[in-house]
């Protein structure tokens, strides 16, 4: 008997990208450099010196890429904006950066594709950081909110989800304390500053969001969360799972929702850190003020044992599941355990998964096509979670694969290829794989076999 997995009929299908991993046209109509162009560049910093200089050409074949969004039927593209286009130089605005978006929102709307605008995935303009660090300033906080302020202005009127920033994880604590990602600190001080200023720009633009009242939108963060379980039932290891817990997810999810950092991991952090002097009076009022949804971003789970010498008492095991190309394990139950506990600890408001996906050593076979079924075994197996938890009335609207095409997988570079299209860099043809074909399928039905 086959088990057929409904999804509810208004369910929002999409797919999602970012702008530094497929747009290219790093120079053209007045964009200048982000700190991603100048990490790139960088010799080490990427695979093989990959940069986003070509990616994926998206930004003069975004006609054909919206096109075969509407052959595979999804019904939201979740892209994001790249602020150096907006605004080049800081005060500048860049009209002609402005009207790409804008062109780009005419063809999904022309194919009925509801525009999602991220408003930052990691492209931060060299500009920023070239004053005293980019997130680091508190001056960050203006820029971006002048940013974010002319993107409603312009864009208000068609765009109805907006997301304040993808992963702040990323963009502060891999970018400046880990220094795997751009700009490439290593200083745990600095990761703790930029993500209370990532944060800070985050609530402070979505006052400005509520004073503009535009009608019919919405506004949300995308947080990239990483449910950690323990390596076994010893208590050391159980405290591990908290300090990792921490370290991962409630330092962004409890500012957000509860108004204040984690007391347990404020206390680690002093001890390496010293005083939390950047926060200031009103600060966790501003990120706490209320949002429209949740946006999540689910890929693999932790699993933890205590270390006594590490910052975080807490060492990573690997898991016993697949492993994909990231080398992260496949875990979809743990996907269904941390919406549960979203649910239960944080929020009733709509979520989404604003990104799930997974890389696969992919090939083209001699008949032209990809056969990536394990990206359909990934995708099934995790959109069966969500629908077990929305059965138990779990408050979860929509699912964008991460990601449409193969792309710029940052330090990775092009090695890692997580689309359900195929990209052949060489000819930049694009090649439907199986999993578009599935995913259509899905989409049409609204059920999984
Ligand atoms: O690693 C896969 C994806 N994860 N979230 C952020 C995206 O930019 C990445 O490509």
């Amino acid at each position: 008997m086959i088990e057929l997995v409904k999804f509810p009929k208004d369910f929002t299908w999409g797919v999602a990208t970012s702008s530094y991993q497929i747009e290219g046209a790093v120079n053209e109509d007045g964009r200048t450099p982000s700190i991603w162009d100048t990490f790139s560049k960088t010799e080490g910093k990427t695979y093989q010196g990959h940069t986003g200089d070509v990616a994926c050409d998206h930004y003069h074949r975004y006609k054909e890429d919206v096109q075969i969004m509407k052959e595979i039927g999804v019904k939201a593209y979740r892209f994001s904006i790249a602020w150096p286009r907006i605004f080049p130089e800081e005060g500048k605005y860049n009209p002609k950066g402005m009207d790409f978006y804008k062109r780009l929102v005419d063809e999904l709307l022309k194919r009925e594709i509801i525009p999602v605008a991220t408003i930052y995935h990691w492209d931060l303009p060299q500009w920023a950081y070239e004053k005293n660090g980019g997130w680091l300033n508190r001056e960050s906080v203006k820029w971006y909110v002048e940013y974010a302020s002319k993107l409603f202005e312009e864009l208000g009127d068609v765009i109805p989800l907006w997301i304040t920033h993808n992963e702040p994880w990323c963009s502060s604590i891999l970018s400046y304390g880990i220094g795997e990602h751009a700009p490439g600190h290593k200083d745990w001080r600095e990761a703790l500053i930029a993500a209370h200023h990532i944060l800070l720009s985050h609530g402070e633009a979505v006052k400005v969001f509520r004073d503009m009242n535009l009608k019919g939108a919405q506004i949300g963060i995308t947080l990239n969360l990483t449910p950690a379980y323990p390596a076994s039932e010893k208590e050391e290891d159980k405290l591990a799972v908290q300090y990792a817990d921490g370290f991962a997810n409630r330092w962004f999810l409890d500012p957000i929702f509860k108004g204040n950092y984690p007391e347990d991991m404020m206390e680690l952090y002093s001890k390496i850190i010293g005083e939390f002097d950047f926060i200031r009076e009103g600060d966790l009022e501003t990120i706490s003020v209320p949002i429209d949804f949740l946006g999540v971003n689910y890929y693999t789970r932790s699993i933890v044992k205590y270390n006594e010498d590490s910052m975080l008492k807490a060492e990573n095991v690997p898991g016993p599941g697949k492993k994909t190309e990231m080398g992260w394990e496949i875990s979809p139950e743990s996907l269904y355990d941390l919406l549960k506990r979203l649910d239960r600890e944080y929020t009733k408001l709509p979520m989404y998964i604003t990104e799930n996906g997974v890389a696969f050593k992919d090939e083209v076979t001699e008949d032209g096509r990809v056969h990536d079924y394990e990206r359909i075994e990934y995708i099934k197996e995790h959109l069966k979670a969500i629908a077990r938890f929305i059965e138990e009335g779990g408050n979860l609207k929509g699912y964008f694969v991460w990601s449409l095409l193969d792309n710029f997988e940052w330090a990775h570079g092009y090695s890692k290829r997580f689309g359900i299209v195929y990209v052949d860099y060489e000819t930049q043809k694009r090649i439907l794989k199986d999993s578009a074909f599935w995913y259509k399928g899905v989409i049409e039905k609204g059920v999984i076999e």
